[in-house]
């Protein structure tokens, strides 16, 4: 964020902050929800962590219930218990006005908790944007490709998605920073949202399904009492033609007992809907009822033709002998609305004797219809041709379906309709759409997380291993620099020599073993090599000495070193005093052979002394200073000769 707009954030936070719940108690969830991701990500564009992370707290668990509502199951809490809970909490709100959409609730989560894992890409940061982006392109699908019916549960935003794609694009815009130049990302972000994709795709056709199915159940609720009632009323018709017909064992028309007999047997097994059944005379004058109840009682006797005067066509084909009739929906002499049929009467001799009215009352059917059914599941409605005739169950809370039934009585055609209840579709509806959401956003960030990991401890582990071997590299380098030291501490480095202090070493370490010869050699003359054909030269007349010292000391059992300068010393253990000598000789002569010139082209020779050890005490420092004595000697005499020490007392 600019530094003068993050100048301008603090200030503005608690304001926001206010807005937020003002907008809480009065939008709903979903636009505070939004309000809130929206600070949470001001505040961490602005630097103020923890205020981002307390806004993103308060959102999510804001949307907490809503998302329990959609996953817990129905044994352990209720739709019912839910609702209730809402109506403690807000008593004219419903379950579906307080939470936001499945798809909007994850989405809102996801976003909302990116900020508080602090947009780490190790927390699983960028699976949660991605999931909340694809969430949002699901409810886009959801727009473009709509159920073929009115949703029971609408899956995501409607106005409100356009700020959540907005939040979602300004999220990634926060973070992309943070999140570019880590190849291991894409390879761990990559197949978890392919996963989440394959869960979305199962989600999808789970809600379809569900919707689909459980509209088509109620329908079929419907259909099944519809039908039901439809049949029971064509019973009732074929049970009264066959009583009408029973007549013609007759010869006379019926008397009130023989009336009252036999239509008791009838309206009291069957009849629950009907108002009476009663025999008409030709002109139209109700002669007997069934049963005898007051209101029947008082329209005995009564003319139809003139109580009735609308019904009288019905009435007089009827009373003709021209077959069954039924009157429509008229108000009955009884009150209420009704259907009477009307069935002719003959006796034995074929002579119609009148006719046999069954009145049925609608609201008496209306009461047998709604007699099998609950209130509380679906609003029904008995509609006449121009009025409504009967209503059954709970006005409030009509989901979102309303079912239409033709019911068929015989000639009138009736309709009902169904509205299934929102409340007791909710507690139908299975949540599994909404359970394997979860499972698969669930089982994204996971392998996110398992992936991104792995991949992680890779890079750590090659890592580490990079810096062992450059530690290793480091460690044989120290060892090469102190074998060289050492080595360096012991030997000459233009001869390869051991050095004075090593030769020393070495002779006092066989100081036990006598006898023990020293031989001192001195290059004649050296210094004339160095002066006249340069140092150079003096190296290499000396690199061949030392060869040929080392060569010839070998061959007698012993060792040589330079002992400094242009002197070399030789040791010969065990050799006595005249092998010593003979090997000192050796020596000068091999190296006169060699034939290093002078610049003058004499040859180079070398001068020797030679002690011997023979045992006794040993008195290393006089031993060196008697071959010393015995080389200045042989220097004295004239240079390229040996001399030897005097005998050292044993
Ligand atoms: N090129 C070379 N010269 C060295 C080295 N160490 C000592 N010298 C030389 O050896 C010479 C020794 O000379 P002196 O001690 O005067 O003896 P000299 O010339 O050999 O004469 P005498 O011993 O008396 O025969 C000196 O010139 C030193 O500089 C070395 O490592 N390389």
């Amino acid at each position: 964020m600019p530094q003068p707009l993050a100048r301008f954030a603090g200030p503005l936070l608690p304001v926001f902050g206010t807005a937020a719940v003002t907008a809480l108690l009065w939008a709903g969830t979903a636009p505070a929800a939004l309000f809130g991701i929206a600070l949470a990500q001001w505040a961490a564009a602005s630097g103020r962590t923890k205020t981002a992370q307390g806004f993103s707290a308060l959102v999510f668990i804001a949307l907490l219930p809503g998302f329990f509502s959609y996953v817990t199951p129905e044994a352990l809490i209720s739709t019912g218990q839910w609702l209730a809970a809402v109506s403690a909490v807000a008593p004219e709100a419903a379950l579906t006005q307080v939470r936001p959409p499945l798809l909007a609730t994850l989405a809102l989560m996801l976003l909302a908790l990116i900020p508080l894992l602090r947009q780490r890409a190790r927390l699983g940061a960028p699976l949660l944007l991605a999931g909340a982006g694809l969430l949002v392109a699901a409810q886009l699908a959801c727009r473009l490709w709509p159920l073929p019916i009115a949703p029971l549960l609408a899956p995501g935003f409607g106005v409100w998605l356009a700020p959540l794609a907005g939040l979602t694009l300004s999220q990634l815009l926060l973070a992309r920073a943070r999140w570019q130049g880590k190849p291991r990302l894409n390879r761990a972000l990559v197949p978890a949202s392919a996963l989440l994709c394959a869960a979305l795709v199962l989600w999808q056709y789970q809600y379809r399904h569900v919707e689909t199915r459980l509209h088509d159940a109620t329908r079929q609720e419907g259909d099944v009492l519809a039908g039901r009632l439809a049949d029971d009323v064509h019973r009732q018709l074929d049970a009264m033609r066959r009583f009408a017909h029973a007549w013609q064992l007759l010869h006379t028309s019926p008397s009130a007992r023989q009336w009252r007999r036999q239509a008791a047997r009838l309206y009291d097994d069957d009849f629950r809907y009907l108002v009476n059944i009663a025999f008409i005379h030709p002109d139209s004058r109700i002669i007997h009822v069934y049963p005898h109840s007051r209101l029947n009682t008082s329209v005995r006797g009564q003319h139809l033709f003139a109580a009735q005067p609308q019904s009288r066509p019905v009435i007089e084909a009827a009373l003709s002998g021209r077959g069954q009739t039924s009157t429509g929906i008229i108000e009955l002499l009884q009150g209420g609305p009704g259907i009477i049929y009307y069935l002719p009467m003959r006796d034995a001799d074929d002579t119609l004797t009148g006719a046999a009215a069954m009145v049925i009352s609608l609201p008496l059917l209306a009461d047998t219809l709604f007699d099998a059914l609950r209130p509380d599941r679906a609003l029904w409605t008995w509609h006449g041709p121009r009025r409504v005739l009967a209503r059954f169950g709970s006005p409030s809370r009509p989901g979102p379906w309303r079912h239409r039934y033709r019911l068929d009585l015989s000639g009138q055609t009736l309709e009902i309709v169904q509205r299934p209840l929102r409340d007791y579709l909710l507690a139908r509806r299975s949540r599994l759409p909404a359970i394997t959401l979860t499972i698969g956003l669930v089982l994204a960030y996971l392998l996110y997380m398992v992936l991104y990991t792995l991949r992680r401890l890779g890079e750590q582990n090659v890592a580490f291993q990079r810096s062992n071997a450059q530690l290793q590299e480091e460690i044989d380098e120290r060892r090469r620099l102190q074998q060289a030291v050492e080595w360096l501490a012991h030997h000459d480095e233009l001869t390869g020599l051991a050095n004075r202090r090593r030769f020393l070493e070495q002779v006092d370490s066989l100081r036990d073993a006598p006898p023990l010869s020293l031989v001192l050699c001195d290059i004649d003359h050296f210094k004339r090599v160095n002066d006249q054909l340069g140092h150079l030269t003096g190296d290499e007349y000396l690199k061949a000495v030392a060869g040929i010292g080392q060569a010839v000391m070998a061959e007698y059992g012993g060792f040589f070193a330079r002992y400094g300068g242009e002197e070399f010393i030789g040791c010969l253990p065990g050799a006595h005093h005249a092998r010593a000598c003979h090997a000192a000789d050796t020596l000068r002569q091999r190296l006169f052979q060699r034939a290093l010139r002078q610049a003058d082209g004499s040859r180079v020779s070398l001068s020797a002394g030679v002690v011997t050890y023979r045992g006794g005490r040993f008195d290393l420092p006089h031993m060196m200073q008697a071959a010393d004595d015995a080389l200045y000697r042989a220097k004295r005499q004239g240079r390229n000769r040996t001399e030897s020490a005097a005998p050292l007392a044993e």
